[in-house]
């Protein structure tokens, strides 16, 4: 038994090694190409790439390996490969272990820098005014709040989306060591506490239950005592360097949050890709249904539609369209130029690769 477990641990080293060789062949062909881009004022990062890397490798994997633990595996690959071509820094909303926070790290992975801010308004500023490569937003369903926040921004911004995440919304709780025995009072912010307290009253009925204003607060707090956990974001337990005692704790599990990830750049198209429009109509009966006609005529798969008063005086309200194609296929350019004499005002806020939830 010994040997077997010995040999079968042979082998294992062995691929690790073999692991560990290909992905440093691999860096230095990455920052072959980062003195080509270099050379030719190209950006390090290209979503299009990764996203068919991405696609590619998941289709092609036949298992045991799960596709999420695939997509984790190379988003620090190739998150390590932008990596020895330039830093990056990334705005999030923070502070760290906020949901926006998992998404950011579930797209670019742990080799770049991080850069929490306060408010959605100024991750848009640090990326405007190049502080930051990235930032990261929440836009639906989320659960920080200010979700419009992030749509109105984008009428006085001049930044583009380059990317989409959906995150799902799960607690785990973290401490010191494994034992939910040794755990005596549980530290959380009061939306996670609420979402959990099922759970909590079942498996530790006895701990003493304390509210504070960040999921960070509260891991800082476990991470002082051996006795106290904390309620956090599924997956943050490698961030504050403590333990998943429990995983998925809430009471009941949620549609996940989208994000955006926001920048300078325009994407080009990866084959299956998504573009948001903004545009606003006057106040007429029919505007609406004659501003998406052409969507319609032009069998585009109009994946969402939202509306937000636009707080100005003449004009009523602004649509957010996301539309299943890319502003460089034919379709999508006919249809909007067909919308633009609906619109008293059209963005086009840009085309990105599509993502299926989960991912
Ligand atoms: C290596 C490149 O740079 C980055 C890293 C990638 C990777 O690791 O595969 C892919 C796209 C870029 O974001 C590249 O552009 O090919």
């Amino acid at each position: 038994m010994a040997t077997d477990i010995c040999d079968i641990r042979n082998q294992i080293d062995h691929i690790d090694d073999t692991i560990l060789d290909l992905i440093n062949r691999r860096l230095n062909l990455a920052k072959r190409i980062g003195e080509l881009k270099k050379d030719s004022g190209n950006r390090v990062v290209d979503s299009t790439r990764e996203s068919e890397i991405l696609r590619r490798l998941t289709s092609l994997n036949k298992g045991p390996l799960n596709p999420n633990v695939l997509h984790h595996i190379f988003i620090d690959i190739i998150a390590a490969a932008r990596a020895v071509q330039a830093s990056q820094r990334v705005a999030y909303l923070g502070p760290e272990a906020t949901f926006t926070h998992l998404a950011a790290t579930s797209h670019f992975g742990y080799s770049v820098t991080y850069v929490p801010q306060p408010s959605i308004r100024e991750i848009f500023s640090e990326v405007e005014k190049g502080a930051c490569d990235y930032g990261v937003v929440p836009v639906e369903n989320s659960v920080e709040g200010s979700v419009r926040h992030t749509l109105d921004l984008f009428f006085e911004s001049d930044l583009c989306i380059c990317a989409e995440r959906y995150q799902p919304v799960s607690y785990d709780l973290l401490a010191q060591e494994v034992r939910l025995r040794a755990i005596k009072t549980v530290y959380a912010h009061s939306q996670a506490l609420n979402q959990c307290r099922n759970w909590l009253n079942q498996y530790l009925p006895d701990a003493e239950l304390k509210e504070c204003s960040s999921s960070a607060f509260a891991v800082g707090q476990s991470a002082r005592e051996k006795q106290v956990a904390a309620i956090a974001g599924c997956g943050t337990a490698a961030i504050f360097r403590l333990e998943a005692v429990a995983s998925k704790i809430e009471d009941f599990s949620r549609p996940p949050t989208r994000f955006l990830v926001i920048g300078k750049e325009k994407v080009r198209p990866s084959g299956r890709d998504k573009t948001s429009l903004m545009f606003a109509l006057t106040h007429v009966p029919g505007a609406l249904a004659g501003a998406l006609a052409p969507i319609t005529d032009a069998g585009i798969n109009l994946v969402k539609i939202e509306s937000r008063p636009t707080r100005h005086e003449s004009w009523s309200h602004f649509f957010f369209v996301d539309l299943e194609g890319h502003f460089e296929d034919g379709s999508i350019q006919k249809a909007i130029e067909l919308i633009k004499p609906h619109a008293l005002y059209l963005k086009n806020l840009g085309s990105y690769p599509l993502i299926g939830v989960g991912v």
